[in-house]
């Protein structure tokens, strides 16, 4: 699912307008009508106070169809305007007069701290001051009333995005967004609910379709794509009846030193696991036996100590993943250094092998094109150097990404794939895969489908996605804290099965 601009968000309404020949007006009540069935779906006519808090702009005017809704059908509302500008949009005010037809009650206009109302815990607020028209800092008192519905315990729903956050860039004051436990977004989700710094303010998002021009998004380039389900399953390649395991190649995982073997245990079996047709763990003579016994499918080379000092092989891998456990002392930077200068496979670079390249940077211009680097954000910073914030982070990324021609995998909660300008943001995985080994499994899954011929940005973004869906199984097996990494490895197929399933149950319609 693609994700717009704010400028090419309010293109798409446009477009949209023009095309089906609707007014704003009409797109505005189709846009809130969704959010409203939500909470009516959900509600069920359930006599629970509901504040709604409207803005002067068209975010408002949602807000004052929601709640007109709501009054309709009985429900104990109250609705506010929250003045903070004169500037009133048309049809905030075309709503504004038809809310005063059906409303019990007036809507209370808010100025100052003084007209602030008591929220009480079991109450609902639908928070519908600021959409994505937020430009500049709050005034003292909006930011006041943020505070004070995000203290209440109200059960807060969001329209379109929190009030307070930007689209485009991280708030002023962290303690000046809503904190929704809902947030009902229009159309499409927007970057900001992906990023570490701001996604914590959108915690649970529902993304209503709105109807808004399929050509228009289609057409349009987006500045990031999330990726799900239906985004990955093109990108599958089916195995060949009359194949054998020559035809989904080779890996080699290259890594390990004394007391770090586990590494290439779990990215050798998640390789194979992700059927690569045959896999060689590369390691140092301390690991031999250990590889041989935890991965007897594994073939094994070592080098001759406790830790890698050269990286010879005699043949071209189809793949190789290298870093995990690997260690950073001199004869190991050395071996690294020679192997990335004669390596011409797909490759995969994690771990102490980043830190290496971090180092030396030197070393980057040896990269073979498209390697993929899979930093956490540690490694990321030693990479790039310090960001201000998040999007100063993905910008950094993104000229590292040109400069050296490579994909960056951002490991986090939501992990972000960057190759040059494009950013893809993996929907998949949970705090149970924060656990030591998680990211040598990813090592061996994206080594196991380049292996087998997927193209080194589709090997990146496919893996992640598995990676994150084969947590998620193991998490639903065992709870987020008993996730280990071994876990991930061991669901690496359902994740591959869980692609192709079917919803058993319907979608409820909404009334
Ligand atoms: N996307 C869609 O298809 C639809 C979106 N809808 C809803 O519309 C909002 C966006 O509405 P908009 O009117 O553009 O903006 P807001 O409601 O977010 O804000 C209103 C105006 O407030 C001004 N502003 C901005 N920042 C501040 C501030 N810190 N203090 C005071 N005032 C501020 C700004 O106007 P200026 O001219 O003063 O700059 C804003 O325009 C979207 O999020 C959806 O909820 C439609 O209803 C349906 C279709
Ligand atoms: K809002």
């Amino acid at each position: 699912m693609k994700i717009l601009s704010v400028q090419q968000m309010r293109m798409a309404d446009e477009a949209t307008i023009t095309s089906e020949k609707i007014s704003s007006l009409e797109l505005m009540e189709r846009a809130a009508t969704k959010v409203f069935d939500l909470l009516h779906n959900r509600l069920q006519g359930t006599p629970i106070p509901i504040h709604v808090f409207c803005g002067i702009g068209n975010n408002g005017g949602d807000g004052l169809v929601i709640s007109r809704l709501l009054e309709k059908h009985g429900y104990h509302v109250r609705t506010y305007i929250v003045n903070f500008s004169d500037n009133r949009s048309k049809d905030f005010l075309a709503n504004y007069d038809r809310l005063k037809d059906v409303a019990s009650e007036w809507p209370v206009q808010l100025k100052s701290k003084q007209d602030f109302p008591t929220l009480l815990d079991q109450d609902i607020v639908i928070d519908a001051i600021f959409g994505i028209g937020l430009n500049r800092p709050l005034v003292p008192w909006v930011a006041t009333l943020i505070k004070h519905i995000n203290k209440s315990k109200c059960f807060t729903v969001s329209v379109d995005i929190p009030s307070g956050l930007y689209a485009d860039k991280i708030p002023d004051d962290p303690e000046s967004v809503i904190y929704s436990d809902v947030t009902v977004t229009f159309q499409l989700p927007k970057l900001v609910f992906f990023l570490p710094q701001t996604g914590i303010y959108a915690r649970d998002i529902e993304i209503v379709d709105i109807g808004l021009n399929r050509e228009f998004l289609q057409q349009s380039p987006g500045i990031a794509e999330l990726i799900g389900k239906n985004e990955v399953l093109p990108l599958y390649r089916s195995r060949f009846k009359y194949s054998h395991k020559g035809t989904y190649g080779h890996s080699v995982l290259v890594g390990g030193s004394y007391g770090k073997i586990g590494s290439v245990v779990l990215a050798t079996k998640a390789a194979l696991k992700t059927g690569s047709g045959l896999a060689t763990a590369y390691v140092p003579e301390c690991g031999y036996a250990i590889v041989q016994t935890a991965v007897p499918e594994a073939m094994v080379i070592t080098d001759d100590d406790d830790e890698l000092s050269e990286i010879d092989l005699d043949f071209k891998p189809s793949a190789v993943g290298i870093g995990i456990g690997l260690g950073t002392n001199e004869k190991t930077i050395k071996a690294l250094s020679n192997f990335l200068k004669n390596n011409t496979s797909p490759i995969v670079i994690d771990a102490d092998g980043i830190n290496i390249l971090a180092k030396h940077p030197k070393l980057l211009e040896n990269l073979t094109t498209q390697t993929i680097i899979t930093p956490h954000p540690k490694e990321l910073e030693r990479l790039i150097g310090r960001w201000k914030d998040d999007f100063d982070k993905l910008n950094k990324t993104i000229e590292f990404s040109k400069r050296h021609d490579c994909i960056v995998v951002i490991k986090g909660a939501n992990s972000i794939t960057v190759y040059k300008d494009q950013l893809y943001i993996n929907n998949t995985g949970n705090p149970g895969m924060a656990t030591a080994g998680s990211g040598d499994v990813l090592t061996g899954i994206i080594t196991g489908l380049l292996s087998q011929g997927y193209s080194p940005l589709h090997a990146a973004v496919f893996g992640v996605y598995l990676h994150g869906s084969a947590g998620d199984e193991a998490a639903h097996q065992t709870g987020f804290e008993a996730v280990v990494a071994g876990d991930i490895v061991a669901n690496i197929g359902t994740a591959f099965l869980e692609l192709f399933k079917q919803r058993s149950i319907p979608d409820k319609k909404s009334s």
